[in-house]
This record gives C-alpha cells, structure tokens and sequence, in this order.
C-alpha cells in the first residue's frame, strides 16, 4: 500500500502548491518560537485556507497550553496537531477531548528502550510519529534533519500504523520504506535548501523518487 506522505515545515503558499499537487497527505505547519520554520496563527490559517480540503493539515507544536489548543482549534482549524514536546497519554486526551482535533504524539528514538513509549500512547494518539532524538548541539525537538537507525524499528508490533521521520530525503526514503514499513513518512529538512528553506524542486525530486520506488513495486507483465 501507498504510504501517507506528509511534507512539514511549510511556510509558503508556492511551496504548498508544490506539495498539494504531488498529493501529499499531509501538510504541516510548524508553530514553535525557536523554529526557523515558526508560522504565527494567521499566517497559518492562510496557508489552511489553501490548502481547503486537498490534504490533511497539521499544526506541529511543543507543550502547548489551553489558550493555544483554543487558538489552533477556533482560528486555524486544523485537522490533527502534531505534539513534539513531553505531553503524557493523560495530556494527550485533554488536548483531544478539548479541541475535538485528532492528535499525533511524536516520540524520540534514538535506541529500542525508547521505542517502549509506544504502549503508553498508542490507544490515545490517533498516530504515533517516530522520530530522531534531538541530536546535541540542538535546541529544537524536530526539524534536525537527522536520522536514526531503523532497523531498530523492526521489533515494532506490525499492526501498529505509525508515522516516520527524522532526516528522511530523496536519497534515503527508499531505505526507509524497506527497513521500516511504515504507515507513512513525514518530512521536512530533506525537502529545504537551508533550514525552514523549502525548495519547490527539492519537493518535486522527492515525489519523484516516491514515484519511481512505487513503479517498481507495481505489478510486473
Ligand atoms: O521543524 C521544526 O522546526 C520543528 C520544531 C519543533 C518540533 C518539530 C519540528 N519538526 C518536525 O520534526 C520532524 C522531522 O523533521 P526533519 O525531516 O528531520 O527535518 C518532522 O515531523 C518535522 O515537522
């Protein structure tokens, strides 16, 4: 089956069309202070208005407060927030009972203990997001465009439909897909010519190589 594929970090409406015409999935904003992709909530709702139905929108935040959710919920309207920051499985729930958005938890994973966390969300999030640790040196908990071993991810229970990401690109998505078998893959530096960048060539490489790894998957004569 065709993996969802979400493209992160957009912060421009060339940039979206970009991806909505290549039919990503998803489409994210990230709205986080220290990000060098950080949209404030109107330009963001712009960019939802946009995208109006074509893809699933995703606003990416860290730790928010209930003023926040509200401000998501009521002025952007997106359709799931991404939650990159500590949220417990109880936080979890307020934030989607509050909001009625779906959520999906991104967890850290840089060794197979992390990968424990898994059991504790997955019955409240509506997708688990596994991604990168945040490398040292770093002051953000996503977006490092940086990847780590999946092999690791092979011990997963194969009915769960998580989400990939950290470092993925044109030049590794097809390992990806191979080791890990996820459900869907998300991305964001891998499509930036310098970080929060987003490059409409770099998005177009991208499906492409997405294209030619499902031709060759496709039925053969
Ligand atoms: O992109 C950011 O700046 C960001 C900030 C805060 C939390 C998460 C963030 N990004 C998310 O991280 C993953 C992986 O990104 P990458 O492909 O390794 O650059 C993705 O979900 C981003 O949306």
């Amino acid at each position: 089956m065709k993996p969802d594929v979400k493209i992160c970090g957009l912060s421009t409406p060339e940039t979206l069309e970009a991806a909505l015409s290549r039919s990503a999935s998803h489409v994210g904003f990230v709205h986080f202070a220290r990000s060098p992709r950080h949209l404030d909530i109107e330009p963001m709702a712009d960019l939802v208005r946009i995208v109006a139905g074509r893809a699933e929108t995703v606003i990416v935040t860290v730790d928010p407060d209930d003023a926040l959710i509200a401000r998501f919920a009521e002025e952007v309207m997106p359709d799931w927030l991404q939650l990159h920051g500590r949220e417990t499985p109880e936080r979890l729930a307020e934030i989607k009972a509050k909001t009625g958005l779906r959520a999906m938890k991104a967890l850290p994973v840089s060794e197979a203990t992390d990968l424990d966390a898994v059991a504790a969300y997955r019955d409240v999030a509506d997708r688990i997001l596994l991604d990168s640790k945040r490398p040292k040196g770093s002051n953000l908990p996503g977006g490092n465009g940086v990847s780590f071993d999946w092999t690791l991810l092979t011990a997963l229970d194969p009915d769960l439909a998580y989400m990939l990401s950290g470092g993925i690109d044109a030049g590794n998505v097809a390992e990806a897909l191979r080791l890990a078998r996820p459900a869907g893959i998300d991305v964001s530096s891998g499509v930036e010519t310098a970080p929060g960048i987003k490059d409409v060539g770099r998005i177009n490489t991208f499906f492409d190589e997405l294209d030619r790894i499902a031709s060759e998957k496709g039925p053969k004569p």
